[in-house]
């Protein structure tokens, strides 16, 4: 992307952050220690079922979620987001008949990044203690569906590759009804054909999974459905998917 596109989106960005700030995102109220009882319950699910549906509205501080929404939005608008591959570096593919999205890689710069941050490192912390998974670091994407764009079926790592082993979802769209489209798709890994779960795109809904055994697919959209996808990954640097 051009720099003068970039420089634009960050100025627009520090802008909107700051307009969030006014509009009820207080920095001063850190992230709370996640709560040890609720990571037990976490581990528990994916160790038995492979994947959960989280309300994470209550857990993070007031206002993220809408700074967050703020941020992708006006990157979106300010067309600083790339069509979405498949794969990494050389072995990168973008297909469309594949995978529609636009994303943007999240930094940790801006305050609401940070503070989001700071809650994954939290869950990865709490997830290696009690599932053992060495996770290391984590990555995380901003995504744009427009209406008509979709994601096929896929896993997010292949087995064996000890890259991204646990996939988090969260949503950030208001108001999201039926006739909106843009679920996620969630099968079970022994039987592909038979779906295991659909997820609404609310803000503030999640969904946590294991990131080779779950088969997923999003669901074509309605209108602009936006999200952050994370994934807490065993490497220390980047490999292919
Ligand atoms: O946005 C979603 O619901 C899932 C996105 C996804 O599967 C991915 O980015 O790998
Ligand atoms: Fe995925």
């Amino acid at each position: 992307m051009p720099e003068t596109l970039l420089a634009r989106a960050d100025g627009i960005i520090n802008s909107a952050v700051g307009d969030a700030l006014v509009t009820g995102f207080d920095l001063s109220e850190k992230v709370h220690p996640v709560d040890e009882q609720w990571l037990d319950e976490l581990a528990k699910g994916l160790a038995e079922q492979a994947w959960l549906s989280l309300d994470l509205s209550a857990r993070l501080p007031a206002g993220l979620l809408a700074a967050l929404r703020n941020e992708v939005t006006i990157l979106h608008k300010s067309e600083a987001m790339s069509r979405a591959g498949i794969g990494r570096g050389a072995d990168l593919v973008k297909d469309s008949s594949v995978r529609r999205d636009k994303i943007a890689w999240l930094e940790g710069f801006s305050e609401p990044q940070a503070c989001l941050f700071s809650f994954l490192d939290q869950l990865r912390k709490g997830l290696n203690q009690r599932l053992f998974l060495g996770l290391k670091r984590f990555e995380a994407h901003y995504a744009t569906y427009q209406s008509g764009d979709f994601y096929r079926r896929h896993v997010d790592s292949f087995r064996g590759r000890a890259s991204r082993m646990i996939s988090l979802v969260l949503y950030l769209n208001e108001d999201w009804g039926l006739e909106d489209g843009g679920e996620l798709q969630l099968f079970s890994s022994g039987n592909e054909c038979s779906p295991a779960g659909l997820v609404r795109p609310e803000a503030g809904r999640a969904v946590l999974f294991l990131s080779e055994e779950v088969p997923h697919e999003v669901l074509p959209a309605n209108r602009t459905r936006y999200s952050i996808a994370c994934w807490f990954r065993q490497d220390e640097v980047p490999l292919p998917l």
